[in-house]
């Protein structure tokens, strides 16, 4: 299978009050196209910080980052930006949102700043996808009118607008309760079928669970991985083990 991401040996540290905190120290991995892989460790591990890295959200002190063929440290803020936009989606624990925009444009505003020729296509594209999701009834609603499942899907609808080959998620489900979670990881899991790769960072075990490799992280280390049998709906207990118990032989 060929390769969407491949890091080396990257290092990222943060200085504050004259303390040096290496928060990556020396990670290398790589992610296939079409996996579903999931990023898991405790508080301050650096998982948030290894997903903009890896996304070229942020630069990193040393090693290489590549995207397919592109090398990220190579390239300007404005074509890491546009590969952002146009290879990549983001789903964040809260989807941010303009409050004085429904949520159909709130969806597609990004896009369109981007590509206005392309507005009624991109119109077409975020009414089916808010139907696939579930929340086509939604498209004029306020979005303060909605439940924090609902406004999820909603990013997730944007993160998938421009057709991403990549979707990075931090704790999707870390604002919902746990029925809209399961939900949010069945589209997941669509998604991923669809063809898409995608790749969370979670401190959550049932959605590392759900997900077909997990990278385990601690101070600022990969310190282990594990491929998880194949999902069929009713395993998930038994996957849920299989997380806690690497968790737990790694000691984190
Ligand atoms: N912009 C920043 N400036 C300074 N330190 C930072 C910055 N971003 C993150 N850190 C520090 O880097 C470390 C790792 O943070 P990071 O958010 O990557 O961890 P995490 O594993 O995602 O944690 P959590 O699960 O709590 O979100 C923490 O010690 C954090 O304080």
């Amino acid at each position: 299978m060929k390769k969407i991401i491949v890091a080396q040996n990257v290092i990222k540290t943060f200085e504050e009050e004259q303390e040096k905190n290496r928060v990556l120290n020396d990670v290398s991995l790589f992610i296939e196209e079409g996996e579903f892989v999931s990023v898991m460790g405790p508080s301050g591990s650096g998982k948030s910080t290894l997903l903009y890295a890896l996304s070229g959200m942020d630069r990193v002190d040393e090693g290489q980052i590549y995207f397919g063929d592109m090398e990220l440290s190579k390239m300007t803020e404005k074509e890491l930006s546009r590969l952002r936009l146009t290879k990549m989606g983001f789903v964040f624990q809260q989807a941010a949102m303009l409050k004085n925009l429904n949520l159909l444009d709130n969806i597609i505003l990004p896009s369109i700043h981007e590509n206005k020729k392309n507005a009624k296509h991109i119109l077409e594209k975020a009414r089916s996808l808010m139907e696939q999701l579930g929340i086509g009834e939604l498209i004029n609603r306020d979005i303060t009118k909605v439940s924090g499942g609902q406004l999820q899907r909603a990013g997730i609808c944007r993160a998938l607008l421009n057709h991403p080959q990549i979707i990075f998620g931090d704790e999707p489900t870390g604002a919902l309760n746990s029925q809209s979670a399961e939900e949010i990881m069945n589209i997941f899991k669509i998604i991923n079928e669809d063809g898409t790769t995608i790749m969370l960072v979670t401190h959550d075990a049932k959605v590392a669970a759900r997900t077909k490799r997990v990278l385990y992280m601690q101070d600022g280390m990969i310190v282990a991985e594990q491929k998880l049998s194949k999902y069929n709906g009713k395993n998930l207990k038994e996957r849920v083990s299989a997380v806690t118990n690497k968790l737990r032989e790694i000691g984190i």
